[in-house]
């Protein structure tokens, strides 16, 4: 713009000079807006343009502007403020975590001993989960910097821009180690390379993902870069990845139960003014399914509503009619398990977990859960092995399909029928039983052993093709008795523990999680009344 042109805009609008121009301006003013005040508009434009710049390279996929060499200066913030405490539930994922904020605080104590970190950690989970939360957290206890980019980020127009920005991140990121470099959606850039149907692009995106794996493995370990990288696809990644020296700690970031639902709400509520008679329990029970990022939401939702209806701060009809809005899309959108359907799975997994429980020379129950989890299962039941061992015997072995056939058969007894959540415990008894028949020759029988292993021997070890028809029937006929041998022995010890399955399960569905040690106390305290024993 220029002045004379601005001139007569001022007087197109009817502003006569003298209001624009002193009346007889010294030499020093002259001098001043003639040069010192167009200087200054210039730089004041030229840092608000950069800074506009550098924002939209913050979100999104790159604009036209966000190329250039030291794009990744704008991802770090000394220091994030962010700490575990704020970050409510997750206790496996923050305790998994732990080890590399301890690391980053005292390297040497690992160095010393010649141990190195894992360079990267994977965190895995639902959307809104609080993986950025957690990664975040990590650099906030750990007082590093945080660098942080999204996968998609990376994908530029241009091939080889998205390679630059990669070299570019972990050139800085060395530069200021130790820190923390954060990589959302990792699977934008990561995803399986072979996997066809993926058009356009392909040369740039496995350029970029190419360089990362370099920069990944150069790296030198010990100086305390920490790449964290989120996903909540973590099937569609490229297996080079997930490589030791990589990607090679997988963290579990799960939706949370009804205990993290509550104290989510509980962190966030503290930004807000509440009433006291509101209680997150019954929230937190009424949000189920929801996430995190949900459950913040509605907290959010709740304090705008009590501004709308003029009050000073939330109420419990607040909170429940956010629920509403936040919850309702989410439920259409997400299959969300109803209370019938959270009663059989959580006597399915108390299924397992009692059988597993009641054998001898079984693997204690670790954890149990009707959380649906990132992988498809509607809940699951987790065993541990004190002492890992590779030999199993038969009875390990029959007390494992056991354990497989226990959800199936607390639905057959509790519900007189049975649904499709049992159909992959069956397929995993399957394959455990045609292991031991036809591999580990735990067969009684043992021409049947010797048939299959000749046949595969021919024929390279693929038993479906190996065996004659008839020697297959056989084989098959022979796993199946197994399986119902051991799915029987699960019905007999669940219908010798029912009053137990009953009260276990009752409490599963109540609190959605339950710990080894919660089952353990439940099941050994000395029976409720007899009233309970009974079926319903
Ligand atoms: N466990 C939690 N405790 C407290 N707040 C949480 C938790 N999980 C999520 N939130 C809230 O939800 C917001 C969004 O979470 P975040 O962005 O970390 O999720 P995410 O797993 O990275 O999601 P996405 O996969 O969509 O990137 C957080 O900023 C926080 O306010
Ligand atoms: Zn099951």
């Amino acid at each position: 713009m220029d002045d004379s042109d601005l001139v007569n805009r001022l007087l197109d609008a009817g502003v006569t000079m003298d209001e624009v121009l002193p009346e007889s301006p010294s030499i020093l003013m002259t001098l001043l807006l003639s040069y010192v005040v167009p200087i200054v508009i210039f730089i004041f434009i030229g840092r608000w343009l950069s800074k506009k710049m550098m924002s939209s390279m913050g979100g999104g996929p790159g604009g036209a502007m966000s190329f250039g060499k030291s794009n990744a200066k704008v991802y770090v913030k000394s220091s994030t403020g962010i700490k575990f405490s704020d970050v409510a539930g997750e206790d496996e994922a923050k305790d998994l975590l732990t080890e590399i904020v301890d690391y980053l605080h005292n390297p040497q104590k690992y160095t010393e001993i010649g141990a190195s970190m894992p360079k990267g950690a994977l965190l895995v989970g639902p959307p809104g989960t609080g993986k950025t939360l957690l990664a975040k957290a990590v650099a906030g206890e750990a007082e590093v910097p945080f660098f942080s980019i999204s996968g998609s980020e990376f994908v530029e127009m241009f091939v080889g821009m998205g390679a630059a920005k990669v070299r570019d991140l972990f050139k800085q990121a060395n530069e200021k180690a130790p820190c923390i470099v954060f990589i959302d959606e990792i699977d934008t850039i990561g995803k399986k390379r072979d996997g066809a149907g993926f058009t356009g692009g392909n040369d740039e995106r496995e350029q970029t993902l190419n360089q990362l794996l370099t920069e990944m493995d150069g790296f030198d370990g010990s100086k305390g870069v920490v790449i964290l990288a989120a996903t909540n696809r973590p099937d569609s990644l490229d297996p080079a990845l997930l490589r030791p020296g990589r990607f090679d700690r997988r963290i579990p970031v799960e939706l949370p139960d009804l205990q993290g639902r509550e104290d989510i709400l509980k962190v966030h509520a503290k930004k807000i003014k509440i009433a006291d008679t509101v209680r997150f329990d019954d929230i937190a029970k009424a949000a189920a399914g929801a996430s995190g990022a949900e459950l913040a939401n509605i907290v959010n939702e709740a304090a705008l509503r009590a501004v709308r209806d003029g009050r000073k701060f939330a109420t419990q009809a607040d909170f429940e009619e956010s629920i509403e809005v936040v919850i309702a899309g989410y439920q259409k959108k997400n299959r969300v398990l109803s209370n019938k359907e959270k009663l059989i799975v959580s006597y399915h997994e108390i299924g397992h977990a009692l059988v597993a429980a009641k054998q001898t020379e079984s693997a204690p129950v670790h954890k149990i859960t009707i959380i649906p989890r990132t992988s498809g299962a509607l809940g699951y039941t987790m065993q541990v092995d004190d002492n890992e061992h590779y030999l199993m015997s038969k009875e390990e072995l029959e007390n494992k399909i056991a354990t497989f056939t226990g959800g199936r058969a607390a639905e057959e007894l509790i519900f007189h029928s049975v649904t499709t959540g049992a159909s992959n415990d069956i397929e995993q008894a399957t394959k455990i039983a045609r292991a031991m028949i036809s591999r580990y020759g735990m067969s009684d029988d043992f021409d049947m052993v010797a048939m299959e292993s000749v046949s595969n021997q021919y024929l390279g070890g693929d038993s479906s093709l190996a065996c004659s028809f008839e020697t297959q029937t056989l084989l098959d006929k022979k796993v199946v008795e197994l399986v119902k041998r051991q799915h029987e022995k699960a019905l007999q010890i669940l219908q010798d523990n029912i009053s137990k399955l009953h009260e276990l399960a009752k409490y599963l569905y109540e609190h959605e999680t339950i710990t080894g040690d919660e089952f353990m106390k439940i099941l050994e305290a000395p029976e409720e009344t007899p009233a309970a024993a009974t079926e319903e």
